[in-house]
């Protein structure tokens, strides 16, 4: 028989010391710091608040694969589905030797409130395993094409116009909220972005089309500086022909951490997790932090940079808009029916915008910085719909 947690007495719940990190550099104690005190604001229940804490379901699995030269590898895979209270888990499967199990729980539970912030009618998932995507496979395991159930499609496959450019063009677009909301001229912002892939290179040319002055550019084979302004479409041609920015000419070579701590008005960390620590914060001299990549300040360095005054996007809300495309991409697949790019980009834009004044509003009423604005948005959403549906659901 289920014990209704609800009834418990409070003193029985044991909360984590918020203020202790084991590790600064697990994400997943990273994502739960940031939650425990957003739960407390939100003074969640001690049902809630246990249940949304733990993973729904995770699963350990050996993926066979037959490979080119006719040998079967086995690789293991992680799947963890962390909510579904709001809809199906939401959450793509990385690709990566390196992938964790914590790492994978950590993503999941981002996907859960990134999904949440922007309203999708999704919960969240992530997965991890070592092969090339698995479309087709799936496809023929249930006898027919199923082109919902894989997002980031190309587009001749029922994949979504803008899906590409979502996450950085969301970027952009809370950029420019931030801007206007803090007072400073989007014309002439100086800007410095951390990785120059999918997500950073499509930032720099969308702030750069709003007038910003993107001062530098980084990837995992180079930095760059140019106080007048890169050439961002010379530097994407350059990323095509040599596959990544090393020997690029449009600005001086800088120390690869340099880039996270040039004076600049908006710093876009678009690479990788845990680049912003308690050994750099102190030295980030940004105004703005528009985190394009998952994860990429860690728990502790939050207070040093809101000492600092710097006011930073969270990852779940910048970074939104690629999961928003690809909720777009499975609406439009369900309905068979595409819509223009023009489309795509405009309902983008109404939904990164809501979120953001969303978060703002929050921020402002409760006196709390935007992650924590953030959480408490997506976790007052999980927890309305775990009890109009029952606290198990
Ligand atoms: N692509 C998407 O739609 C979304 C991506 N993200 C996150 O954004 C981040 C970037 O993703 P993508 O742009 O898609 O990946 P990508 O693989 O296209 O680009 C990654 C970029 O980071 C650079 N990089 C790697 N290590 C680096 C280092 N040590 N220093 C500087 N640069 C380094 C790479 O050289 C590359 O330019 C990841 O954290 C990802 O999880 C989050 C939401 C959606
Ligand atoms: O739903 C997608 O397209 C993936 C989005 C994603 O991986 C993320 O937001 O971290």
């Amino acid at each position: 028989m289920a014990i209704d947690l609800l009834r418990l007495p409070t003193d029985s719940i044991v909360r984590p010391d918020k203020d202790r990190f084991l590790n600064e550099e697990n994400p997943f104690e990273a994502m739960m710091s940031r939650f425990d005190r957003a739960a407390e604001l939100l003074d969640l229940e001690p049902g809630i608040y246990k249940i949304l804490r733990n993973p729904e379901k995770q699963l350990t699995v050996s993926v066979p694969v037959m490979m080119d030269n006719g040998d079967v590898e086995v690789f293991t895979g992680y799947r963890v589905l962390y909510n579904t209270s709001r809809g199906p888990a939401k959450g793509g499967i990385r690709f990566d030797m390196n992938v964790t199990q914590e790492e994978v729980k950590a993503l999941a539970a981002w996907m859960t409130w990134k999904c949440a912030v922007v309203n999708l009618p999704f919960g969240g998932a992530k997965g991890g395993v070592i092969c090339d995507p698995l479309m087709d496979t799936y496809s023929m395991h249930v006898g027919r094409t199923e082109n919902a159930v894989v997002t980031g499609k190309p587009v001749e496959m029922g994949g979504s116009l803008g899906r590409r450019e979502a996450t950085g063009r969301g970027c952009m677009l809370v950029t420019k909220e931030a801007l206007e909301h803090l007072g400073m001229p989007m014309k002439g912002a100086t800007v410095a972005v951390q990785g120059f892939g999918n997500v950073g290179s499509v930032a720099a040319k969308l702030l750069a089309e709003q007038g910003c002055r993107i001062v530098g550019i980084s990837d995992r084979f180079g930095a760059f500086h140019n106080k007048n302004g890169i050439d961002v479409d010379a530097a994407i041609a350059h990323v095509k022909q040599h596959r990544s920015l090393e020997g690029f000419t449009g600005g001086d070579a800088i120390d690869a951490d340099d880039i996270l701590t040039l004076e600049v008005d908006v710093l876009v960390p678009a690479a990788l997790e845990n680049v912003i620590t308690t050994k750099n914060a102190p030295k980030i001299r940004a105004k703005v932090i528009c985190e394009g990549a998952n994860g990429p300040t860690t728990a502790a360095a939050d207070p040093i940079l809101d000492e600092k005054g710097i006011f930073v996007i969270p990852d779940i809300l910048a970074n939104a808009g690629g999961v928003t495309v690809s909720y777009f991409e499975w609406v439009q697949d369900r309905m068979g029916y595409f819509w223009s790019e023009a489309v795509v980009n405009e309902r983008l834009g109404d939904i990164m915008t809501r979120s953001f004044q969303d978060v703002l509003q929050l921020s402002k009423q409760h006196r709390v910085n935007m992650r924590t604005a953030a959480y408490m948005v997506s976790i007052s959403r999980v927890a309305t719909v775990h009890r109009l549906r029952g606290i198990y659901a």
